[in-house]
């Protein structure tokens, strides 16, 4: 803590600009509200997440590229202008992506790094009118600063019942036989199935698809178990399910239905290693992903050993032991119209289809048009899948602290002298909140948008900001002090310190040798209330004059007058000592930023040390 008294001062005479009003400066740079000015506002200006609107007259620009529900199209037009453009090739839409500032896909669409390089920064979201976000690039997404939000759950009871669907359809051979009748046979004898009640199902995958799935299987009579890594055992327990370990699931199971996610740990999870460990004539549903299924391998495990079990077995059994497959989606999606998987007598194959109900369409197109106009107006969005979720409640509180969070990123940054690199920040956090009822997530991301953005042309927000952070180098620590009283307030103050780099105001330097800053906020307003060792208080509204000078009578007046003459008016003076007529740290909020000239001016008044002008 700073050894040093301070005095704050106000300046009645001089007054705070009334025409900026509390209000008026939060909405401007607060990261949650819309912006209704210039997209080429200033940099304290932009919020974290997105910038919306050209202004009043110009609405941003949605490309929605495959096609959705009407009732969302309609509410994404009340608030934008809507380009319904399908089919588009990748170049076409690299070129259409400079233009827009969101974009809404379905699983047909790739959205590639190039679509994020060649949209030049304008795009702000991309909207997944589903669950699946294997086809975007979530990294260039993130890299880039630009949201990803999808639409999770309106689709799951859609896609749980496509998977019973193809589960029965399978196991009494529906298309197969449709088929042969359709091409004027009747073969009765062929197309015997195999009973799914008393059988068993291995769930892979208990999320939201895979636990209407069991729940489903269960009312039709048979066994479910489950495989899934992070699923909660009661969650499992209360549908009456087991959770076993892979092995088990696919050795034990007579149908296998595939339900997680595709990532590089579940990619071809079922390959030539886990069929073999299988049951002959085991039935695989597959309206997860394509890729989680090495497909060749498939092919291999339908074909093998089933000539050597129709002679040494009976004609039924034989039947029973065929390996079958129903499967909703591919790797390549049109898979090859040569595919020998989709031309395999034992495949039964849907265009991907799982969320494709007059139902489900409806609801994913509001959800997703809801989150990406959320996330537009630069709400927090809840469905986010590169940028922390933070609930509302928590942002209204936070919403100063956000604010002075950056703040003090930026005037620590500039108190670095040039060429010192800043490598190693530490941040400390005093609350009288436990731990882990104190969200940090959002602080960090404004103190790292506070750090880079001064000393760069990066745009930071809360997607980027740690990505940005490591990609320059910058390792920040976060430390909690556990402050005792009432917890009402979420923060009673925040401190910046930044090791091993010179400083162009040495009184800046602690005595431990970093940089350090202080803030708390006071009636909602962010204040800087300790530089280096010294207490101060000043209402950080415009931008600073730090001085440090001999303390001595009338030094205020003087700085003061200097600045009256060159009509720079001051918001806010304070004055923290280390002891009477010793050093003093002088910190002045001033409205508008002073000439060179004016500058020399409180340089050239005697006792004045050092001083330095800070633009927030
Ligand atoms: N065919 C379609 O049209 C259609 C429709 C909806 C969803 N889907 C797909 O279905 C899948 C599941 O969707 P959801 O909404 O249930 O998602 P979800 O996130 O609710 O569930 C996925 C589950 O998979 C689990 N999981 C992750 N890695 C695993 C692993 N290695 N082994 C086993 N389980 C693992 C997760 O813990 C999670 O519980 C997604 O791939 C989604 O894209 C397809
Ligand atoms: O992941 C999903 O939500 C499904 O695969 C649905 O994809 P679709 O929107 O392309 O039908």
């Amino acid at each position: 803590m700073a050894t040093s008294a301070s005095q704050t001062l106000r300046t009645p005479s001089l007054g705070r600009n009334p025409s900026l009003s509390l209000s008026s400066k939060l909405s401007l740079s607060s990261p949650f509200s819309v912006s209704l000015r210039s997209r080429r506002c200033s940099r304290t200006a932009r919020p974290l997440v997105v910038v919306v609107s050209a202004g009043l007259d110009a609405k941003p620009t949605i490309l929605v590229s495959e096609k959705l529900g009407e009732a969302g199209l309609n509410l994404l037009k009340d608030f934008a202008n809507v380009d319904c453009s399908y089919n588009l090739t990748p170049e076409e839409l690299c070129t259409k992506i400079s233009l827009c500032d969101a974009l809404i896909v379905r699983s047909g669409t790739k959205v590639s790094r190039e679509v994020f390089e060649s949209s030049g920064g304008r795009l702000k979201v991309v909207g997944r009118a589903g669950v699946g976000i294997d086809n975007v690039d979530l990294a260039a997404a993130t890299e880039h600063g630009c949201l990803v939000v999808n639409a999770p759950t309106a689709n799951t009871v859609a896609a749980a019942e496509h998977g019973i669907a193809l589960l029965a359809a399978m196991a009494r051979n529906v298309a197969q036989a449709d088929a042969s009748v359709k091409a004027g046979k009747w073969q009765r004898n062929k197309y015997v199935g195999v009973s799914l009640v008393g059988k068993t199902l291995a769930v892979m995958g208990f999320g939201k698809v895979g636990s209407e799935v069991a729940r489903r299987a269960k009312g039709l009579g048979m066994h479910v178990i489950a495989h899934d890594p992070y699923a909660p055992a009661d969650r499992a327990r209360a549908i009456g399910v087991e959770l076993v370990s892979f092995d088990e699931a696919i050795g034990t199971a007579d149908f296998i239905s595939l339900h997680m996610p595709l990532t590089p740990a579940t990619s071809k999870i079922l390959n030539d290693e886990t069929f073999a460990k299988m049951k002959k004539g085991v039935h695989i549903v597959n309206v997860a992903r394509g890729g989680v299924i090495d497909e060749d391998a498939l092919v291999r495990a339908l074909d093998s050993g089933i000539v050597a079990q129709v002679f040494a077995i009976s004609y039924l059994e034989a039947l029973a032991a065929h390996c079958k497959a129903a499967l909703d989606v591919f790797t390549e999606e049109p898979p090859p119209k040569d595919s020998k998987l989709i031309l395999h007598e034992r495949v039964t194959a849907t265009p991907h289809l799982g969320a494709s109900t007059v139902e489900a369409q409806e609801g994913v197109a509001i959800e997703i048009a809801e989150a990406v106009l959320g996330a537009l107006k630069g709400e927090l969005a809840a469905t986010a899948v590169n940028a922390p979720m933070v609930p509302a409640e928590v942002i209204t509180e936070l919403k100063p602290f956000v604010d002075l969070a950056e703040k003090l990123g930026r005037l620590a940054v500039q108190l670095v002298a040039g060429g010192s690199g800043v490598k190693s920040v530490k941040v400390t956090y005093a609350s009288a909140r436990a731990p882990d009822d104190l969200d940090t997530r959002l602080l960090r991301a404004m103190i790292i948008k506070g750090l880079i953005e001064p000393i760069s042309s990066v745009f930071v927000n809360l997607v980027n900001a740690d990505f940005t952070a490591k990609q320059r180098g910058l390792r920040i620590t976060e430390e909690r002090i556990l402050l005792d009283g009432s917890p009402e307030s979420p923060l009673e103050f925040i401190q910046i310190q930044i090791a091993n780099v010179e400083s162009r105001f040495a009184s800046a330097i602690s005595e431990s040798g970093e940089i350090k800053l202080e803030g708390r906020v006071k009636d909602g307003i962010p204040h800087l209330t300790e530089v280096g060792s010294f207490d101060v208080d000043v209402s950080l509204e415009g931008s600073i004059i730090l001085c440090r000078q001999v303390d001595q009578p009338g030094m205020i007046g003087k700085v003061g007058s200097v600045l009256g003459e060159e009509n720079v008016n001051v918001s806010f003076m304070s004055v923290g000592r280390i002891a009477p007529r010793k050093q003093a740290v002088m910190a002045i909020g001033v409205d508008d930023q002073p000439s060179k000239e004016t500058l020399k001016k409180i340089g050239a008044i005697p006792a004045v040390e050092e001083f330095v002008f800070l633009k927030l």
